[in-house]
């Protein structure tokens, strides 16, 4: 069984992933995981954040000499800008002192680091994770939901996109389709695997020049406003086996899976598989996919579906879509009560994304890997790249001629 965990906070000094039950012989090497933290840091709309601070790798355990080694992949994902924050997020209690003067540059900015924030912004998890851990402080809440986590999942999710591609010759590409009121026309080309490099040139990682275009416009038009913005974004698996997940209990519906991992994503408050919500207004006639047999196999004349029937993957191409609402951390702040003294106030608010849809789009492409990385681990079972690589040959070879 495939399985993850993240552990670390925002400002602390490194977060860290474990992926268990990788089966050994994956190639991999730290400047793959870079490659995707540096494309998680891109996108028109981001903070300032983004620009001064650095994810460090660092591979703990289960990788040697580049191959996975069949034990836990640790990944360590440090944080630059640490030394602002050594006292302020030591794991032990620091002197009242420590807390007045920076550590790292001496000057006393580190005493409004270290303010209670009272003042909880609405749409983010500040107030409920008050009254829920017990705290007064917003502090911790927002450290541990801040999406810089989502660093750790983009890194166990390299992993497994390329054991994917070594063991079954799937790829993955994640693209934006909205952001806002902007969007992709519903007849564009969809990019492919091959794409990537054209994606991380584009700004807001859209695979259409003139929305793209439009959505940088539509986000600095935000910005000048002192807003935030949402969107959408969709994620694309090619060369997917077919029956991957099962229908026979919820729990393994493959469709079930993605959703809950996509939704595991914050601010991602919708998901559609295939055409989703569009479908739902669509009669039946114009739903589903129908079947021809063409050069002796079953081909589709659509895939609304998205490739996924049943909960398990048809062999299509696997493609499913989320949707981010906009950046809680308004910089209009929004109205809210200040929990120390009970007074109404503006939320808090010191920098932020205005628009974070375009990283959104590589932590769902990493979530969607991880899903099938583990669908493919339990269908195929397999310690090792070549055993899972000859069982998936082996079961595709013994689908009847006529099922092809
Ligand atoms: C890549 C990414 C970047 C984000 N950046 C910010 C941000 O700068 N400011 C903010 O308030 N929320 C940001 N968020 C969203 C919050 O983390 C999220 O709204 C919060 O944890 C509450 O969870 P919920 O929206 O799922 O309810 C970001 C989310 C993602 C996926
Ligand atoms: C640090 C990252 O994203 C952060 C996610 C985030 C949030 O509330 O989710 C809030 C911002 O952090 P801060 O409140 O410190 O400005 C973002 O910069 C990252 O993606 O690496």
């Amino acid at each position: 069984m495939l399985r993850w965990l993240t552990s670390g906070e925002s400002h602390g000094p490194s977060l860290v992933g474990i992926l268990e039950g990788l089966p050994a012989g994956v190639e991999l090497v730290t400047s793959d995981v870079q490659d995707a933290l540096a494309r998680r840091r891109l996108g028109y709309g981001r903070g300032a954040r983004m620009k001064f601070e650095k994810d460090e790798v660092r591979v703990l355990g289960g990788l040697r000499h580049g191959l996975t080694q069949g034990g836990p992949l640790a990944i360590e994902i440090a944080n630059t800008e640490w030394p602002k924050w050594v006292d302020v997020m030591s794991a032990d209690p620091v002197p009242v002192e420590a807390l007045q003067v920076d550590a790292g540059t001496g000057d006393v900015r580190e005493i409004a680091r270290n303010r209670p924030l009272t003042r909880p912004r609405p749409g983010h998890a500040d107030l409920v994770g008050m009254r829920k851990y017990a705290f007064d402080d917003a502090r911790p809440v927002l450290e541990r939901a801040s999406a810089r986590e989502t660093a750790t999942r983009v890194a166990l999710g390299t992993a497994a996109a390329m054991f994917l591609e070594q063991a079954l010759g799937i790829r993955l590409v994640a693209h934006v389709v909205a952001i806002g009121p902007v969007e992709v026309p519903e007849d564009a080309d969809l990019p492919t695997a091959d794409d990537v490099a054209a994606l991380d040139a584009d700004p807001v990682r859209c695979f259409h020049a003139e929305t793209s275009a439009a959505m940088v416009a539509e986000i600095d038009e935000c910005h000048k406003d002192g807003d935030t913005l949402g969107g959408v974004v969709e994620v694309l698996a090619y060369g997917v086996p077919t029956g991957l997940g099962s229908y026979v209990h919820a729990d393994r519906r493959l469709d079930a899976r993605l959703a809950g991992e996509l939704m595991g994503i914050q601010a991602i408050k919708g998901v559609e598989v295939g055409d989703g919500f569009r479908t739902a207004r669509r009669r039946g006639s114009q739903a589903h996919d129908e079947m021809v047999r063409e050069d002796g196999t079953i081909r589709r004349l659509s895939n609304r579906a998205g490739g996924v029937e049943g909960g398990m993957t048809n062999g299509e191409v696997l493609r499913v879509r989320a949707a981010m609402k906009p950046i809680s951390t308004v910089p209009r702040a929004l109205r809210t009560i200040d929990t120390a003294s009970g007074d109404v106030a503006k939320a808090q608010h010191q920098r932020s994304d205005v628009c974070a849809v375009p990283p959104a789009a590589v932590v769902a492409e990493a979530m969607v890997a991880l899903v099938i990385a583990q669908a493919a681990v339990e269908k195929f079972g397999g310690d090792s790249v070549g055993e899972v690589r000859r069982n998936a040959e082996a079961y595709l070879a013994a689908i009847p001629e006529l099922q092809r």
